[in-house]
């Protein structure tokens, strides 16, 4: 049968990398092979790569983060947890670039699936990350869901194919966090605490997919039901987005978990496994 190993970046994005044998039920005369067909899935993939950040308030002696370096690969799900005070906001802060690292970057960085850089790293641009804070629903601001999600589009300007895309990608958002259903006319702070955060990534979701999205404390204040569905709903957007997620909550978050590290005292980032 005929051996094919060919790289297939474009057509699948996954990081597998074993080889694959494809079998068929058909004998290999009828299907006039020669050799098993073995199909190499390959395919490159991109990292956010954090490298030695140190972070020093302007006006202030000390730094509230030392040397912290890690890496996530795109659609992945990564955790950091630590004591309160220890400086995990403050990196979330930095991600998300509402402030600017004292020393050291923060990129985004493709490589071949056996690992070489495939071209020069870009910025990790704010407009490309998003972010949902504990306790979004305290920031809604419109009385209905539609213009709260909608909030801050352009109203007057832009051409229809403009307005096509917000909604295409609006629609996406939505059923990403699974709102198809929701009435448009609710007002967003009379939802469930669960759908309540659905609504709060949708707006993070509705303009594009991000490089990095990041969840601070995404189950703070729920009961244990909607902790229940927005854990099932991280399930399902973790295979599409790179999450990062700072969290107390351990054990409810560690099926999620590909890469954990704990933020120490001080503003030093370790990896370590989670053991709940
Ligand atoms: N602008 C600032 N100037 C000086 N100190 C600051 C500033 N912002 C935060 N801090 C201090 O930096 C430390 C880290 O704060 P940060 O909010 O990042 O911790 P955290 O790990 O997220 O805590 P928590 O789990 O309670 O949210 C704290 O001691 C905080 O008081």
């Amino acid at each position: 049968m005929a051996a094919f190993t060919f790289t297939a970046s474009s057509l699948f994005c996954s990081r597998i990398t074993e080889p694959l044998t494809l079998i068929s039920s058909k004998s290999p005369s009828m299907l006039n092979f020669k050799r098993t067909p073995v199909i190499k899935i390959s395919c490159d993939y991109s990292c956010l790569e954090v490298k030695d950040v140190h972070y020093r308030p302007p006006g202030t002696q000390i730094n509230l983060l030392n040397g912290v370096s890690f890496s996530l690969p795109e659609k992945s799900f990564g955790l950091i947890f630590g004591q309160s005070g220890s400086g995990k906001t403050t990196l979330l802060q930095l991600l998300a670039g509402l402030s600017k690292p004292t020393s050291g970057s923060i990129f985004i960085q493709r490589y071949t699936d056996d690992g070489k850089p495939t071209q020069s790293p870009k910025s990790l641009v704010p407009e490309r990350v998003g972010i949902v804070f504990q306790f979004p629903e305290r920031y809604f601001v419109a009385d209905n869901v539609l213009d709260e999600v909608t909030f801050g589009w352009p109203r007057q300007r832009g051409g229809p194919q403009l307005k096509e895309h917000l909604a295409l990608n609006l629609q996406r958002a939505f059923n990403w966090v699974g709102l198809n259903g929701i009435s448009l006319d609710k007002d967003p702070h009379s939802l469930s605490g669960g759908y309540k955060r659905r609504l709060a990534l949708a707006i993070q979701l509705k303009a594009q997919v991000p490089d990095l999205l990041i969840l601070d404390e995404p189950l703070a204040g729920l009961d244990w039901k909607a902790r229940a569905d927005v854990v099932k709903l991280l399930k399902h957007l973790k295979k599409e987005l790179t999450i990062l997620v700072v969290s107390h909550d351990l054990k409810e978050l560690e099926e999620l978990v590909d890469q954990s590290w704990r933020m120490e005292m001080g503003g030093f980032l370790r990896e370590e496994q989670l053991v709940v």
